[in-house]
């Protein structure tokens, strides 16, 4: 082990992402973030942080350089396997099924056993406050339930870090609201890393967090908190 290096610190080395058509959205990005961080990253749209959000968690591939998390390289692991979880937009929940099953799915899929899966989901949910919604199906609930349901599916696998899109709570401003004391909880309490992207400046500055700022692909300035 080197130094300074916590066991969950990420770290992107000259970070570059090309699309097909030559286009450079990501531009030979260098930056640690250490473990139990909360960091938003702002920009004008297209500024391309929302695809180094996806690089990280697997959904775009690395046109060059390096993510680690820990001593581990993301850029030779699968998205399943990175230990981490994502927020985005699209809650990707199932309609047809109760929200313990929706919380379950990812523990289920690792073959967890039924007892830590039960008890795993059981204290999310009292954690996010959910707990006496644990039967009701998807499509009977609320939309600031959909979003708790979503951030108690991130933490029941126990992610080092957990990603957020704005998009995540783009209809109003008290479900945001919401949304972003839940995920401030989730880093305090619960001592995730957690990075945020958002174009909304004045929710950026309100963090009272660690900002980078991102303009065509490069970082602007890094603001600490
Ligand atoms: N498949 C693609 N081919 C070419 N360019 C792309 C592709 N996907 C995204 N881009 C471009 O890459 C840039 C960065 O996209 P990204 O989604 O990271 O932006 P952003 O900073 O998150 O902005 P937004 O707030 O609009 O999401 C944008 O200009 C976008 O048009």
């Amino acid at each position: 082990m080197d130094g300074g290096m916590m066991m969950s610190d990420i770290m992107f080395e000259h970070l570059t992402k090309t699309y097909p058509n030559g286009f450079i959205s990501v531009d030979d990005v260098t930056l640690k973030i250490q473990d139990g961080e909360f960091v938003v990253f702002h920009g004008p749209s297209g500024c391309g942080k929302s695809t180094i959000l996806r690089m990280i968690g697997g959904l775009e591939d690395i046109t060059s350089g390096k993510i680690y998390l820990g001593d581990e390289l993301l850029n030779d692991i699968l998205p399943r396997d990175r230990k981490l979880a994502m927020a985005f937009q699209n809650y990707l929940l199932y309609k047809y099924l109760n929200v313990y099953e929706n919380m379950a799915l990812g523990l289920r899929l690792r073959d967890f056993p039924r007892n830590v899966i039960d008890s795993r989901v059981n204290t999310a949910a009292q954690f996010l406050g959910i707990s006496d919604i644990l039967h009701e199906k998807i499509k009977n609930i609320s939309d600031a339930e959909k979003q708790r349901v979503a951030l108690g599916r991130a933490i029941v696998c126990h992610p080092k870090v957990l990603l957020v899109d704005e998009d995540f709570a783009h209809q109003n401003d008290d479900r945001r609201h919401e949304m972003l004391s839940d995920i401030l909880r989730i880093n305090r309490e619960l001592g995730v890393t957690v990075l945020y992207v958002t174009n909304d400046p004045e929710e950026a500055l309100s963090l009272d967090s660690r900002i980078i700022f991102m303009r065509d692909g490069k970082i602007e300035e890094d603001r600490k908190a």
